[in-house]
């Protein structure tokens, strides 16, 4: 089994989790090695719920969860969202930015089956901190700003200011 899958099926081999580079976000993922434009670094692997699950409970709830189709969403809630209880797949760690490195693509993975990974954009080094845009709705119907947690907004006032992240 494990010849067949390799470590892809135990763990995300190609990342490592530690504290982030953008301020007052936590921890962050980070590549182990160098890799290409258009590679897979991690799987975003969860529990599945419902849209309307989603939808209808706080914000705070919602730190980990990353729609899949139109009636399944992934989530890593806590306390599975500690690496020490929870590491076969590391896609939750990514921290969102403006100017990406990588984004959320579709993965059908021999284990975890249908599934979103982390794929880069472009080339990155070693060490260096992969970071995706979380893509929420900037101009909802009726509404003035974006849908989205406090953070978020002010990352996007931060950003709209100086171009940065
Ligand atoms: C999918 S998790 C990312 C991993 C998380 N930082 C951790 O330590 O487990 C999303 C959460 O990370 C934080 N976060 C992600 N990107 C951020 C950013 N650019 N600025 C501030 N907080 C961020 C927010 O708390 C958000 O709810």
């Amino acid at each position: 089994f494990n010849k067949m899958f390799g470590c892809w099926s135990l763990c995300d081999s190609r990342v490592y989790v530690a504290e982030s580079l953008i301020e007052g976000a936590g921890q962050g993922l980070f590549a182990k090695t160098d890799a290409d434009a258009n590679t897979v670094m991690a799987f975003y692997n969860g529990v599945r719920i419902t849209h309307s699950e989603v939808d209808s409970r706080d914000w705070a709830m919602n730190g980990n969860t990353i729609s899949l189709d139109e009636d399944t969403v992934i989530d890593v809630p806590q306390p599975w969202d500690q690496t020490q209880r929870y590491c076969a797949s590391l896609g939750h760690k990514a921290n969102h930015s403006f100017s990406p490195n990588c984004k959320y693509d579709p993965y059908v993975h021999p284990r975890f089956g249908p599934i979103k990974c982390i794929r880069t954009l472009k080339p990155v080094l070693k060490d260096e901190e992969l970071t995706v845009a979380y893509g929420y709705d900037h101009e909802p119907s009726g509404k003035s700003g974006p849908e989205a947690p406090d953070w978020y907004k002010q990352a996007l006032q931060h950003f709209e200011q100086t171009g940065n992240q």
